[in-house]
Formats: structure tokens, sequence, C-alpha cells
């Protein structure tokens, strides 16, 4: 089984810190990562992602160090995030004729097929996309070369109900062929269904890494040593103040 690996991770800028974060992805599985605005969950993803270079201790993808094979590491990781650029004034299919060459597993013909089945248009210049289409298009470029990992960075914020369902249901199908997913999300209800572990983030620091049955069925003496009040799921919904 491939592991996604995070060791004491920390960061520094100016005025924000990232501390000492441990965390495992494994295949199969999908780890939501929870967080107020400005906790640190993109800083984090970055890291992971390979994106941001300067970060203290260790991220392993399936044995590469991110740190020591970067374009190795690139490989096996499917970064989703708004703040990945493209080439917006190009079309999907040449986006993915032209940074497709950047991954030698790149499959044209299931990026197409991607595509069409999430009902994106191939012809038409990505700057014309919503934020939806556009976070689908991504979904479709980085499974189109078959990463072992998705890092997810809000994935469903701005698509639309019925999409969001299907977005999940993608999720789970692509966590069945034994791809790991790192998610962040604020909608709670998404990582509610679907996620087996949840880390959660408060101001850089990691509060809680739990398997969602353990938040489910009430925590134990350690966890309430990390987080003040009730573990449930519910009750993390209502902390981090999404109305359910
Ligand atoms: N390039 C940067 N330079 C300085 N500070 C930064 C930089 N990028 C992020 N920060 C700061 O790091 C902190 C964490 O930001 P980050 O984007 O990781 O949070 P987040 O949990 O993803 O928030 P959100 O849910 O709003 O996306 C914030 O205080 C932010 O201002």
């Amino acid at each position: 089984m491939a592991r996604l690996i995070c060791e004491n991770v920390g960061k520094t800028y100016q005025e924000f810190e990232l501390k000492n974060i441990s965390l495992t992805v494994e295949s199969g599985y999908l780890t939501g990562l929870l967080g107020l605005n400005g906790a640190g969950k993109s800083t984090l993803l970055r890291i992971l992602a390979g994106v941001d270079p300067l970060f203290t201790g260790t991220v392993t993808v399936d044995g590469t160090d991110v740190s020591a094979q970067p374009a190795e590491a690139k490989q096996k990781i499917g970064f989703v995030s708004e703040e990945r650029q493209f080439f917006w004034e190009m079309d999907a299919l040449e986006n993915g004729e032209l940074l497709g060459q950047l991954y030698p597993d790149f499959d044209q013909v299931q990026f197409r097929g991607w595509l069409q089945g999430m009902g994106i248009p191939i012809n038409q210049p990505l700057y014309q996309f919503s934020k939806g289409m556009k976070m689908k298009f991504q979904l479709g470029f980085v499974l189109s070369y078959h990463p072992q990992f998705l890092l997810l960075d809000e994935p469903t914020s701005g698509l639309d109900p019925i999409f969001r369902r299907d977005f999940l249901k993608i999720l789970r199908d692509v966590m069945d062929l034994g791809m790991g997913i790192l998610m962040t999300t604020h909608l709670m209800s998404d990582l509610d269904r679907i996620a087996d572990v949840i880390v959660v983030l408060d101001h850089g620091e990691q509060k809680l890494n739990e398997h969602s049955d353990v938040l489910e069925n009430g925590a134990g003496a350690e966890i309430e040593a990390l987080l003040t009040g009730k573990f449930r799921i519910r009750d993390l919904l209502e902390k981090y103040g999404e109305t359910v």
C-alpha cells in the first residue's frame, strides 16, 4: 500500500507559522483537512504537492522524497487548486496537449473522456470557464496522468449541488482504484460522507488527526486533550460554523 507521509512539517511566514504537522495519507482512503480561513491548509497542501520547496520536516510520496526528488514526486501527485496556472487563452484540449507532455503517463484519450464525461467544453478558452468548470477541468487533467495521490484544495467550492454529489462519487471511484486523497473543504458535510480520517488545523497547529468513525463514536482521552468539547463530526460542524 502506498503512503504519502508528512513528518514534522513546518513553515514560517512573517505573520504566520505552520507548526510540526504530521499526517499520513494512505492509498484507497480520503483524509479531510479542515480549518478556518487562514489556518494553513493551502500552505500545507502546496508543501505536500512539491510546489513550495521552502519548509522544514520531511514529505515522502510512496517512498519518494518531495525535497530530494521533486520531479519524480510530482508524477505521483495530482494537485488541484485554484492557484494552479494553465494556458488560460487556450482551450482544454490544447492545455492537455501542451501540459500533458510534462507527465510521461498522461493519456490524451482518457483526458478527453474525463472532460466529456464531466460536461466540460473541449474547444472553449479556459478563461471563459466558471470556477466549477475550472475545478472539473483540473480534476480531469490530473486523473489523466494516473497519480497515486490527489491533493485537492477546496475542490467543491464553486460546484453546483448536483455536480458536488457527482464529484464525491468520482472521488469514491478513484479511491476504489487505489488512489489516496487529501482534500481541504469548508463543507464538513462533504467530509461527513466520505472522509476516513479528519485532520483539523487551527492557526497553523494540528489539533486533531483521527479516523472519522472514532469521531462518530466519541473520542478517547488523548483526543480530548487536543480539542475541548465533543468530537462527533456534527459537533465539529457546529464548532467550525457550518449550518447543516
Ligand atoms: N506567500 C505568503 N506570504 C506571507 N503570508 C502568507 C503567504 N501565503 C499565506 N500566508 C499566510 O499564511 C496563513 C495561512 O494561509 P493559508 O492560505 O494556508 O490558509 P488556509 O487555511 O488555506 O485559508 P483559506 O481557507 O482561507 O484558504 C495566512 O495567515 C496567510 O496570510
